[in-house]
């Protein structure tokens, strides 16, 4: 039964039972009143009817055939008891008239002449001399009184049934009526933020295309994501999340104009829909910056300063679609290009973002059975030791061998992977074909080497990562100590306490541990002394321009420094070419890993590697 069904019904309901609370006030009342008032005066009649017809009865056995002759006496009886009190009963304030009747019922006497006034109640007993019938005993007395009162409790009961009436039916219907309102908002409302929802969206944003379309102007939909939502959700719990995005579509609906509408979408998903434009750019870039400034602003929460940014794409009717569903789908389009092209931007919609997307789509839904399939492959790029150009360790990289699109490099889907959580189970994978390959390799008989494994922030912050760690070694059989973890170091730093219980874990377990893009993750130096790491690597961004570039210069040498003073090996990434090498050699880094040596190889190359060192 529909809602719409279910409220006529429950109106039907109340209105009954209004009316039957009415009429049960307004008529029982008068007519409880009346029975009862009726009762009483009936019983006194008929009890003044038997006292005076048993007086009468006496001055007949006295006296057999006079008493019809003593017509003062029983006059004197009758008026007597017609008006006073008698025999424990009080006489009625209503008068009464008092008739001796003959056996013909014609009157022999009657204590008063005038009409009683319409209804009469009457009461006759029988007398008898002896046993045999002689007269009646008649009493009669006006219920006009008794009506009278009765109209007057009628009017009250009817008074009393309109005031009981009133909020019995104004009640329910006005809390029916509020209930259906809020039920109304929530349908087109977010429940936490209380924007307008997906729904209202669609009839907000048509009716804004059927104005700029009679009135020849344009409607701009921007698709807001914010950047590191997720992370601030994840670390400091769904309230402080909660508090965030409430406060972040405040301070949205505060930047824009009353007339534009800011939408959550979900999660951390906004729209909003900039509402009469003029023209395309230029008068949009002026509110996109004030949102995006907006949204940037520090917010205290509880005893946290957090900051998010977030990213932005447009699309604008009529020229990137003309519906509701394309606006959509291109805002989203350009706001996933403003994420890939580094987040806390906006981008406005071009036709080649959408193959972008497409392509997104068909990687995410490729990615689903990818594994089932076997289609990711592991190469490995080989560590050298820089002193002695002996391998010491190899890096597992993955790869994607697409059906159709070839061999798909891990920036194009681990990011997605991430994103969708699908990482949790990829990397669980390579860590165990990994650890197998280390233990194969030791089977042939090559010299155990260590095997790097990258470790995605979603599956750091996995709660049993620690036993998929100890089941993939178990499996394989591989010794912990030749199995490496690469976490980076913006992950160590999202929650810094975590991190360092997780790898204290790992640790115990014999893993080791390198904290991998050293220097691109604003590590603060003094909690690197508190990590349980063997090595940190230096990004190959600060090697790429060794060794011409001096502040590269400094920061290499200033690593490789600080990596020894704090007894960790310094690994290189990146090294491409022999005077990269020889600055490294010459500055003592430890180990080095780039192209200059190796490329990622497969798994039967390393193992040529090894026969041609031995051969050598
Ligand atoms: N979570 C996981 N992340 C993974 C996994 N496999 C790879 N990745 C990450 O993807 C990023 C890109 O990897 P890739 O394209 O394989 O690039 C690696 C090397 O090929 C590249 N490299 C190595 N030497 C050189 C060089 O001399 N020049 C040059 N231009 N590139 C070089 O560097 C990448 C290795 O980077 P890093 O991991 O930082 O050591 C990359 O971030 C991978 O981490 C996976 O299984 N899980």
């Amino acid at each position: 039964m529909s809602q719409q069904q279910t409220d006529v019904r429950l109106i039907k309901l109340i209105n009954t039972i209004t009316v039957c609370v009415s009429i049960a006030v307004g008529v029982a009342l008068p007519g409880l009143y009346f029975l009862t008032k009726f009762n009483h005066q009936h019983g006194e009649v008929a009890a003044f009817a038997h006292i005076h017809g048993s007086l009468v009865t006496n001055a007949i056995n006295k006296n057999p055939h006079m008493w019809r002759f003593e017509e003062h006496k029983l006059m004197a009886l009758m008026a007597d008891f017609s008006n006073t009190e008698h025999g424990g009963v009080t006489h009625n304030k209503y008068n009464s008239v008092h008739s001796l009747l003959n056996l013909d019922r014609s009157a022999i006497l009657r204590n008063d002449e005038a009409v009683l006034p319409w209804p009469v109640l009457s009461h006759e007993v029988t007398l008898y001399d002896a046993t045999k019938p002689v007269a009646f005993y008649r009493v009669e007395q006006t219920m006009r009184g008794m009506m009278i009162e009765t109209l007057f409790v009628a009017g009250f009961g009817m008074l009393l049934a309109l005031l009981i009436a009133i909020p019995l039916r104004t009640l329910p219907l006005r809390a029916l009526r509020q209930s259906q309102q809020r039920l109304v908002h929530m349908a087109h409302h977010d429940i936490l933020t209380g924007l307008p929802n997906r729904a209202l969206l669609d009839d907000r944003l048509n009716q804004a295309i059927l104005y700029a379309r009679r009135y020849e102007r344009q409607v701009t939909l921007v698709f807001i994501d914010l950047d590191n939502f997720k992370t601030i959700n994840d670390s400091l719990g769904h309230d402080i999340g909660d508090e965030l995005l409430k406060e972040t579509a405040e301070r949205m609906k505060q930047t824009v104009r009353q007339t534009d509408t800011v939408v959550r979408l979900g999660g951390d998903e906004f729209v909003i829909i900039l509402f009469d434009q003029p023209e395309k750019a230029e008068s949009i870039t002026n509110t996109l910056q004030k949102v995006r400034d907006v949204i940037a602003q520090p917010l205290a929460i509880g005893s946290h300063t957090l900051r998010v940014t977030c990213s932005m794409g447009l699309a604008t009717y009529p020229e990137d679609g003309e519906d509701v569903t394309t606006l959509l789908k291109n805002a989203d389009a350009a706001m996933y290009q403003a994420k890939a092209l580094g987040r806390n931007n906006f981008q406005f919609y071009t036709p080649e973002m959408n193959s972008k997307l497409q392509e997104r789509v068909f990687l995410q839904q490729g990615m689903l059975d990818a594994l089932a399939k076997n289609e990711f492959v592991l190469l490995y790029q080989p560590q050298v030791h820089i002193q002695t150009g002996q391998i010491i360790g190899v890096e597992t990289l993955i790869r994607w061998q697409h059906p159709e699109l070839g061999l798909i490099p891990p920036l194009r889907f681990i990011p997605l992977a991430e994103e969708t959580g699908m990482i949790v189970q990829i990397g669980e994978w390579v860590l165990r074909t990994a650890c197998k390959q280390n233990k194969a390799w030791q089977a042939l008989g090559m010299p155990p080497i260590k095997m790097s494994v990258n470790v995605s922030p979603r599956q750091f912050k996995e709660k049993n990562w620690a036993l998929i760690v100890s089941s993939a070694l178990q499996e394989s059989g591989l010794e912990a100590k030749y199995l490496e973890l690469e976490i980076t170091e913006s992950l160590i730093m999202e929650n810094v306490e975590r991190a360092i219980a997780v790898m204290n874990e790992l640790q115990e377990m014999g893993v080791q541990l390198s904290i991998d893009d050293f220097g691109t993750g604003y590590s603060s130096l003094s909690s690197l002394k508190h990590f349980p790491v063997a090595r940190i690597k230096i990004d190959q961004s600060f090697i790429r321009s060794l060794p011409g570039n001096d502040e590269d210069q400094s920061i290499a040498m200033a690593v490789i420094a600080l990596g020894h003073k704090l007894k960790l090996k310094v690994v290189a990434e990146g090294v491409e070419t022999e005077q990269q090498r020889a600055f490294l050699y010459e500055n003592e880094c430890d180990e080095m890993q780039g192209y200059h040596f190796s490329k990622p190889v497969p798994a039967a190359s390393i193992e040529q590697m090894f026969v041609k060192t031995i051969r050598s």
